[in-house]
């Protein structure tokens, strides 16, 4: 049997709870997206494999749960991480300013050097806007992290190069 990937690259989505993390992860590996939200308990993970410079990397992407009482499972999950999605709500002030203390348990819980990005998800609800562009693009130059606002909604910057009008800092 022909063998499935060359490469396996594990990924972590993080963020508070209720800020799209699932459906980032539903819309990238399905295109499926859920209006309703049902909060991840404990992890759960999902599959895609692409195609990069003729090498067939399968991503292995874990969702979180956002809520507290889960972050005793969830820790266990960030040592065996190679790259890390740091998500926040572009409506949720406090879920952006939660971002310091998500990056914070990357440093004391993940891999050194760690791989990590940041996402400022739900860029449709713009009406509804709590975080400036700006602020997210330099949330992320502090930390050395690229910058991407999404939505799982429209399927803004889900695949690259496909969200016309809001292109990636
Ligand atoms: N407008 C809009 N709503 C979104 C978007 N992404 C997710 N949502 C909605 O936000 C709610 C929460 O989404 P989830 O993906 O379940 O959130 P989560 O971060 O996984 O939450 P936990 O599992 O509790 O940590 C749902 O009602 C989604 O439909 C988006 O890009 N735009």
């Amino acid at each position: 049997m022909a063998k499935q990937y060359d490469v396996l690259v594990r990924l972590l989505i993080l963020g508070d709870s209720g800020v799209g993390k699932t459906c980032l992860l539903c819309k990238f590996t399905d295109n499926e997206f859920n209006s309703s939200h049902i909060s991840t308990i404990g992890v759960d993970f999902k599959m895609r494999t692409l195609q990069v410079d003729g090498i067939k990397v399968r991503l292995q992407i874990w969702d979180t749960a956002g809520q507290e009482r889960y972050q005793t499972i969830t820790k266990q999950y960030y040592r065996r991480s190679q790259g890390i999605i740091l998500v926040y709500d572009i409506t949720s002030s406090s879920s952006f300013q939660h971002i310091l203390k998500w990056a914070s348990d990357v440093d004391e819980f993940a891999p050194d050097k760690v791989q990590r990005i940041l996402v400022g998800n739900k860029a449709d609800e713009e009406q509804m806007r709590k975080v400036p562009k700006e602020q997210g693009s330099k949330l992320a130059k502090t930390y050395g992290m690229e910058f991407f606002e999404t939505s799982a909604c429209t399927n803004c910057n889900i695949n690259e190069g496909n969200c016309s009008g809001s292109p990636p800092f």
